[in-house]
């Protein structure tokens, strides 16, 4: 069993009941993540995307099945600083600062600040900001601010990183760019990594292996290993062998 420093799904299900209907928004899901991977969840709007990223946070708990996250339960590793997350949105604090903002996780589990300052000034030059430190939210364009709340995820030094489409408001030109940086950045903090999107391209370039999921029930439909060396360039992209597995996952993705 994978669970140290991992992500293991073991037969989860979760079915929630509205207006009378039952709903499975998960219904018997197994995934492995090894420790440092990068898997890719993809699939069609209500395949239960969320649901598995909210029970791995430990916002819920599964009806069925566990879930362990750097070998705890998810709760215990959120609670610990085990995990970092970044959402779509960024969800950065309008009145904090850069730095302030990266330093929020702190503020939340209690930890000294003042333990941080080398971290923090690490993590800004890793995602490209110093300079901005002091600078607002509102003063950051789109990039900067998902490159915030990404060094924000990791000033825990989280062993598990979890990207709930965190380029998904960006352009194609700026997400690319991303991709490239958020890479560089996976391969130097060597977090497990689970990156939820609805971008198959966004998924190959970056993911070990893609997986497919489709919906009611919410359920793994396939997965497909991504066999690109590292570093990937963005040459990459016009890649016939890319462009194959990019038709390979469409297909999946239409449940063929
Ligand atoms: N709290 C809830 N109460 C009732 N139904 C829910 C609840 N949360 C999710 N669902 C249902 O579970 C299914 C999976 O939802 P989920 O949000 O996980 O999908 P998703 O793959 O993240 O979708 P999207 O790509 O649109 O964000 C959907 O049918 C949704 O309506």
């Amino acid at each position: 069993m994978h669970s140290e420093a991992g992500i293991l799904v073991d037969h989860v299900s979760r079915t929630f009941s509205a207006r009378g209907a039952e709903v499975r928004a998960l219904d018997d899901v197994s995934l492995d993540c090894p420790p440092g991977s990068f898997t890719a969840l993809i699939g069609p709007s209500g395949c239960g995307k969320s649901t598995m990223l909210r029970l791995a946070l430990g916002l819920d708990s599964p009806n069925d099945g566990r879930i362990f996250v750097d070998g705890v339960a998810p709760f215990d590793a959120a609670k610990g600083g085990a995990t970092g997350v970044a959402f779509q949105d960024a969800a950065l604090m309008p009145w904090r600062n850069v730095e302030d903002n990266i330093m929020l996780p702190l503020d939340v589990l209690g930890r000294k600040r003042a333990n941080y300052r080398e971290k923090v000034a690490e993590l800004i030059a890793l995602v490209g900001l110093a300079g901005f430190e002091k600078a607002l939210p509102g003063e950051l364009s789109g990039g900067m601010r998902q490159r915030c709340a990404i060094a924000r995820a990791l000033v825990t030094t989280p062993r598990v990183l979890f990207l709930d489409e965190p380029f998904g408001a960006l352009d194609q030109i700026l997400r690319r760019q991303m991709n490239t940086e958020l890479q560089r950045i996976w391969m130097e903090s060597g977090a497990t990594t689970l990156l939820v999107t609805h971008g198959i391209d966004e998924a190959i370039f970056l993911a070990d292996r893609v997986v497919v999921m489709q919906s009611r029930p919410g359920r793994i439909g396939r997965i497909v290993d991504i066999p690109f060396a590292r570093p990937r360039k963005p040459e990459l992209f016009a890649d016939p062998a890319f462009h194959r597995l990019e038709s390979e996952i469409a297909e999946a993705l239409d449940g063929h």
